[in-house]
């Protein structure tokens, strides 16, 4: 895998205008049930449990979210801390359902939400990259044919049969990115991800997904709390504020916006 020589500062071009549609939220809700009342042991949650006295009540953390995101586009989700971006994002790769509305994908999603998720701690890096690699639905010999290319994408040479578990959470950044971007998936999903890699690997995938978005056919949904990345990246931004769709156009737009907050 190469990275090309991409300007960082300049923004990938926009998709056709008669581009695809590849995500459509509509009038999407999602209600949690949370406990209402605190126990003070899990003996004391199990009788109520089991005596059926468990109270909840609902948090509604999506209120009524609707966008469309088109083939080769760059996507940002921006908004203060708990506003429901991850939850989207859950929804749109099908980790979560919605509690009402609809959300369509069309074709193969490439999620990096939870750091660390589809991987197994106890695990070499080597035998995480093959069980990583069959959640993404490639195949074995798919993933010997690349396994050179993910290593040297991640600079873990080294470190390959070291357990997981004693990888630092930029390494594990590294390979999740590493693998998940070894082919160009139609929808490539990147949520913090990339905050917790050094400065040089946060460059390096930043000129993959411009390389992955300037090719025209893969689309990048990028969840990030650095507005700077989201307005070298994206072409549009749905900003989600406690629950509610705030604003949505593009990014300097929305970005300007977010940005006066709290002033
Ligand atoms: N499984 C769950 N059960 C109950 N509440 C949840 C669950 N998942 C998320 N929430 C709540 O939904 C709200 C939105 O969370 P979410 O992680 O989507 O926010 P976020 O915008 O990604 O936040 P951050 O920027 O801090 O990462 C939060 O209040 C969170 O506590």
């Amino acid at each position: 895998m190469t990275c090309g020589d991409t300007d960082e500062f300049t923004r990938p071009p926009l998709p056709s205008p008669d581009a695809e549609t590849v995500v459509s939220v509509d009038d999407v809700s999602m209600v949690f049930n949370i406990a209402s009342e605190q126990f003070n042991s899990l003996k004391e949650y199990f009788i109520a449990l089991m005596r059926h006295e468990l109270k909840f009540k609902e948090f509604r953390a999506l209120d009524h979210i609707s966008f469309e995101v088109k083939r080769g586009e760059a996507f940002g989700l921006v908004g203060t801390n708990g506003s429901g971006k991850s939850t989207m994002l859950k929804i749109i790769a099908g980790v979560l359902d919605a509690s009402s509305g609809s959300c369509r994908v069309a074709g193969t999603i490439a999620p990096l939400i939870e750091l660390g998720a589809g991987f197994d701690m106890e695990l070499t890096a080597k035998e995480n990259i093959y069980l990583n690699g069959a959640l993404l639905g490639y195949r074995k010999e798919f993933i010997d044919e690349h396994f050179q290319d993910i290593v040297e994408f991640a600079e873990l040479q080294n470190f390959m049969e070291m357990p997981l578990k004693n990888y630092s959470s930029g390494m594990v950044a590294r390979i999740a990115f590493a693998i998940a971007t070894i082919t160009e998936p139609d929808i490539l999903i990147v949520d913090e991800t990339l905050s917790v890699g050094d400065f040089l690997f946060q460059k390096k995938c930043e000129r993959r997904i411009k390389e992955l978005v300037s090719a025209d056919n893969v689309t990048v949904l990028l969840v990030s709390h650095s507005i700077d990345l989201v307005e070298r990246i994206c072409d549009r931004v749905c900003w989600i504020e406690k629950g509610k769709q705030r604003m949505l156009g593009p990014t300097d737009e929305v970005c300007e916006a977010y940005k006066n907050l709290g002033k």
